[in-house]
This record gives structure tokens, C-alpha cells and sequence, in this order.
């Protein structure tokens, strides 16, 4: 029982790391990145896409050109940059570096890729400052989506981009989208770049990234770069007109809070030159389609630049992508229909519910159940369920739903990105985009409805080129459900027994029926526990909360007591 002791303490291994409580990033500090360049010695060139080794090396440099033009005026330091020649500067070479990292480029007239940031100064002209900002966020070499996707954008292509979890798909998307604000600001004012994200989560974390390429950034001598959070706050400044609609010059939203400010005229998106839809195939899956039809209209520039990202893109998707975009250019990295590489994917027989809780405290016991965790589950009463059970068993867990409140959502996350909290529970709400870098294991607690979903999940961990571990429990219930989670493991390159590729195939009526968020057959209630002890436990728990409260009523009175004695 001792891991279970070691777990339960809380203790936070940084500690007396000064960032904690910041947004702190497990794998990447100075320190733990040189590391990584001895620990990712392993990786070959074409899965490292992150290339830890010279990274190290190059905010070395970086952070020597800092210590010199300290201080220095701006344009100063802009001169301090010595750059090396472009690396891609011919069709051949071009073709090297896609073969390297598997990409397959798609479109009339393909432009070359960008062998690192440096080619863009050469290339595009690309703002300095916004080079700087890269470089002191430790952003030094372009991963492949990033070759891929900016020179794209910057040439103003439509883009429909497909590329691993956890493999830089954001700042694909950012960096040319600034650039581009950039270089037309001087002209034009008001909202010209416009990002659209499922949840209230990704959006944040857009925007966290947005503000590190802007920082500092000057469209002329006196206007910053203005980026935001269509945040509910923001929407009421909008709306009463406290704030004026033309301070932005990027907004980043969910649909329907900008739907909301669209629809009350208090927002006007006609200006509207750049729009990403990121998790593309979720923005226009079913849940949203409507919404986005709606914001799609009324961005009616007829110059509109248009991208979708993700790292899975169905064929509907491809479709969809087909009708709205004028032009465009398709750019998948790696095997569409797989996960991230750096992910070693298993899978758990577990006979039935009952058994899943036991594999749980099984991992807890052999030490396989090394944190941070994320632990899946497909609603939001078996994700109570299962954090009651954990939390009673003593491990450092706490929940995440839809049922949650947005500040306690935010908490939550952030002491999991800290450190503080250990195993977080979820629904498919942290499913998409958000970046838990160091997350050591994801765990499929139901098996996901469909692969892409199956392939999002197990993307919280194995990111940034950091090896990560995703186990999926599945029971006699699920033998249809994990069909198309083993095809995605036989693409991703991972062995999968022979016994378990005998597992039935699924039929039209049981696929549909998934599809639909149907299960095929009803699951037990997560517990091990007989009732009558559940019953048992309920009372001391209750109990014990009972008494907590009297407490803290009577040292509430007797500190009012002191109080008017006081007086
Ligand atoms: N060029 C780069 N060099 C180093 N780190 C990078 C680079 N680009 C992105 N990263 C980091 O890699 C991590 C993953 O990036 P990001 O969140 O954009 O992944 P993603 O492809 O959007 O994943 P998902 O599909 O899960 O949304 C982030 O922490 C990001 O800061």
C-alpha cells in the first residue's frame, strides 16, 4: 500500500519550484528540456519533431543575445539576430524534409515548407519582434505542421491541416495569423483575426499562446497588437457598449458566445480577414455545425482567408472543408487515422465493471500509476462515481464536468498544471487541445465512442515530443466499442494480440448506435464496494462533514464574540 501513502500525500514534487502556481510546464524548464536531450537521445530525427538536443542549445544562444542588447532599444535588438541561410530553398530539399516527417501536401501550387523560423526573415519578411517572442518562449525550430502551415497561411492559402496531438497545430495557426495583423495593421483597424475553439478551455489556452507572440508587439509607434478572450465579461462590455467593438484586432472565442455578441449587434465580424476553426471536425460535427454555419455567414469579406485543424480530420470533415474553402491546401502529418507515436498504447481486459476499479488500484499498487494522470469516463455521474471512489481510497484526485463551475474548472486545472493535484477525472470536455505537458499517463476508464475520440484523449500526454503512456480498460460490454480503438492502434504501429483482433466486428445497427452516444448495452455502477458499507461510508463521511461545520460555526460565533468585546 505504500504508492497508495505516497499518492495521497499531495506532496508536490516542485514545490519549492518559484513557478509554482504559474502555469508551469512539467517538461520544458531549462532544466528538464537539457534532459530531455539526453533522454530523447532515443528519438529518430523524423519523431523528434521538437528536437530537444539543439533546442537546448539554442535559447542558450538566444539568452546570450538578451544578456547583451539588455536594455537596448528596440531596433537595436532586432540588429542583434544573426540569422544562417534558409535550409529549404529548392524542390528537392523541400521533398527531404517531407519525407522526413511523413507529410503529404495536397493543392495546386504547394510553396515550399520553412526549413526553420530564421527562412521566414528571408522569405516573408517576417517581423522581427514576433521572431524575438519565439525565441525567448524556447519556440526555436519549427515543428512539421509549423514548416507546413505557416508559409502557407502567410501566402494567404486556404488550409485544411491534419497533424498528431500535441504536435504544435496552435502556434501553425498563430504565428502567421499575428504576422499577418502585422503587416496589414498600419492600414486597417478593428477585428481582422477571429479563432474559434469548441471549449471555454481551449480558448483560454489559445489565447495564453496568442498573448506570448504578441507581447511587445506594435502595429504602428502607439497601437499594440490587441488580442482577446470573448470571455462572458467581455461579451457584457460589448454589448453595453463599454468597450468599443473596434479596440480588437484578434478575438478568441467558443461559437456560441460569439454567436450570442453577433446576434446582439455587438459584434461586427464583416471585417473579418482570417478565421481558424480549431478541432475542426468537432466544430462541424452535429453539436455545432449550426453554430458555425451562422458565424460563417457572418464573416461575409468576400477575402476571407479560411484554416481548420486537427489532428483528425474524417472524410465529412474533408467535404465540408471541400464546399467552404476556395483553393485550398490539405497538409496531413503522419498517418491520418493514427495517434501520436510518442504514446504507448494499451489495453486492459477487465471481465466487467467490478473489475475495472480492481485494475485501477492494481496500476496504484505495481507503480504503474505514476503521475499526473487524466482517467476518462463517458459521463459526468460515472466521473462522480469513480472520483468518490478514488477520493475514499485516499489518492490526490479531483473532477472536471460540465457540471462544474468555470472557476472551479480553471482551479482545478491549474493545480493539476502545477503539480498540486495529481490524477485528474474527466469527461470528454478536456478531450480536445488542451496542453497538460507532462502528463505521464491517460486512462480510457469507458472505452470512447469512436476513434477520433479515442485518439484525442490519449493526446493529453505524449506532447511537446515527451514520451507519454494511454491504457484503455474495456469489459465484456465493450467488445464492440474497441474494434475501432485496436485499428487505430494497428496504424499507430502498436502490437496488438492476436486475440483481441478476433473480437467481433461491429454491425450497421451497433456502429450507428455508438455514433449516437448510445451504449449497447447499460454499465453497472462504478463501485466495489458492497451497499451496505457504501451506506456505511456515507454516514462517516456525512458525519464527519457535520461535524467539520459545527466547528467552523462555533469559531465563527466565538470570533464574534471577540469582536464585540473589542468594541
Ligand atoms: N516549435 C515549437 N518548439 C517547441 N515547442 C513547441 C513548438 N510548437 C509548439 N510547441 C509546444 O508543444 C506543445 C503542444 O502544442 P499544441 O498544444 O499546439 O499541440 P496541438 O497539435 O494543437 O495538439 P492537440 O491536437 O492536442 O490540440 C505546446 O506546449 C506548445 O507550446
Amino acid at each position: 500500500m505504500d504508492i497508495f501513502r505516497v499518492l495521497a500525500r499531495g506532496a508536490n514534487v516542485r514545490k519549492n519550484d518559484k513557478n509554482v502556481g504559474k502555469n508551469v510546464d512539467f517538461s520544458m524548464t531549462n532544466t528538464a528540456r537539457e534532459d530531455a536531450a539526453t533522454s530523447d537521445d532515443h528519438l529518430t530525427r523524423e519523431l523528434d519533431f521538437f528536437h530537444n538536443k539543439r533546442i537546448a542549445k539554442k535559447v542558450e544562444n538566444s539568452k546570450e543575445r538578451q544578456d547583451e542588447s539588455n536594455n537596448s532599444e528596440h531596433e537595436e535588438e532586432e540588429e542583434s539576430y544573426k540569422f544562417e541561410q534558409p535550409r529549404i530553398t529548392n524542390a528537392e530539399e523541400a521533398a527531404a524534409l517531407r519525407k522526413s516527417y511523413k507529410g503529404k501536401i495536397t493543392g495546386e501550387d504547394v510553396p515550399l515548407p520553412i526549413g526553420s523560423f530564421e527562412d521566414l526573415i528571408t522569405r516573408f519578411s517576417f517581423d522581427k519582434r514576433l521572431l524575438s517572442n519565439l525565441l525567448d518562449n524556447h519556440f526555436v525550430e519549427p515543428t512539421p505542421i509549423q514548416c507546413e502551415g505557416i508559409p502557407l497561411a502567410l501566402l494567404e492559402r486556404d488550409i485544411l491541416a491534419c497533424a498528431p496531438t500535441g504536435s504544435g497545430k496552435t502556434l501553425a495557426f498563430l504565428i502567421p495569423l499575428v504576422q499577418q495583423i502585422i503587416s496589414e495593421g498600419k492600414d486597417q483597424s478593428g477585428l481582422r483575426g477571429l479563432i474559434i475553439s469548441p471549449t471555454k478551455e481551449l480558448a483560454n489556452q489559445i489565447f495564453s499562446e496568442c498573448m506570448k507572440l504578441a507581447h511587445r508587439v506594435y502595429l504602428d509607434k502607439k497601437r499594440p497588437l490587441q488580442v482577446a478572450l470573448l470571455s462572458k465579461s467581455l461579451s457584457a462590455k460589448l454589448r453595453n457598449k463599454v468597450v468599443s467593438e473596434k479596440k480588437y484586432d484578434i478575438i478568441i472565442s467558443t461559437p456560441l458566445r460569439l454567436i450570442d455578441v453577433v446576434k446582439n449587434e455587438a459584434l461586427d465580424l464583416s471585417q473579418v480577414k482570417h478565421i481558424v476553426f480549431d478541432e475542426a471536425d468537432k466544430l462541424f460535427d452535429k453539436t455545432f455545425v449550426e453554430q458555425t454555419d451562422d458565424i460563417l455567414n457572418s464573416c461575409n469579406n468576400p477575402k476571407i482567408r479560411k484554416s481548420m485543424f486537427s489532428a483528425t480530420i474524417p472524410s465529412n470533415v474533408e467535404e465540408i472543408a471541400e464546399s467552404i474553402m476556395g483553393d485550398s491546401v490539405r497538409v496531413i502529418i503522419g498517418h491520418k487515422e493514427a495517434a501520436n507515436s510518442d504514446i504507448e498504447q494499451n489495453l486492459i481486459f477487465c471481465g466487467n465493471e467490478e473489475g475495472k476499479l480492481i485494475a485501477i488500484r492494481q496500476l496504484v499498487q505495481e507503480g504503474q500509476f505514476k503521475p499526473p494522470v487524466i482517467i476518462f469516463l463517458e459521463s459526468i455521474s460515472r466521473a462522480k462515481a469513480l472520483y468518490h471512489e478514488l477520493m475514499y481510497d485516499g489518492l490526490n484526485v479531483d473532477v472536471i464536468h460540465a457540471e462544474r463551475t468555470q472557476i472551479q474548472r480553471n482551479k482545478i486545472i491549474e493545480s493539476f498544471k502545477s503539480g498540486e493535484l495529481w490524477c485528474l477525472i474527466c469527461t470528454d470536455v478536456l478531450a480536445r487541445g488542451v496542453d497538460f505537458k507532462g502528463v505521464n499517463l491517460v486512462i480510457n476508464y469507458d472505452v470512447p465512442r469512436t476513434a477520433q475520440a479515442y485518439v484525442h484523449r490519449i493526446g493529453r500526454t505524449g506532447r511537446g515530443g515527451r514520451a507519454g503512456k494511454a491504457i484503455t480498460l474495456y469489459s465484456k460490454l465493450d467488445s464492440v466499442a474497441i474494434k475501432p480503438i485496436i485499428n487505430v492502434m494497428k496504424q499507430s504501429g502498436c502490437e496488438v494480440a492476436e486475440w483481441m483482433e478476433k473480437i467481433s466486428k461491429i454491425s450497421k445497427k451497433e456502429k450507428e448506435m455508438i455514433k449516437k452516444g448510445k451504449s449497447v448495452k447499460e454499465r453497472k455502477d462504478i463501485s466495489t464496494v458492497p451497499k451496505l458499507n457504501k451506506m456505511k461510508r456515507k454516514q462517516r463521511h456525512d458525519m464527519i462533514e457535520a461535524s467539520k461545520k459545527r466547528r467552523f460555526q462555533d469559531g465563527e460565533k466565538s470570533q464574534d464574540g471577540e469582536e464585540q468585546t473589542k468594541q
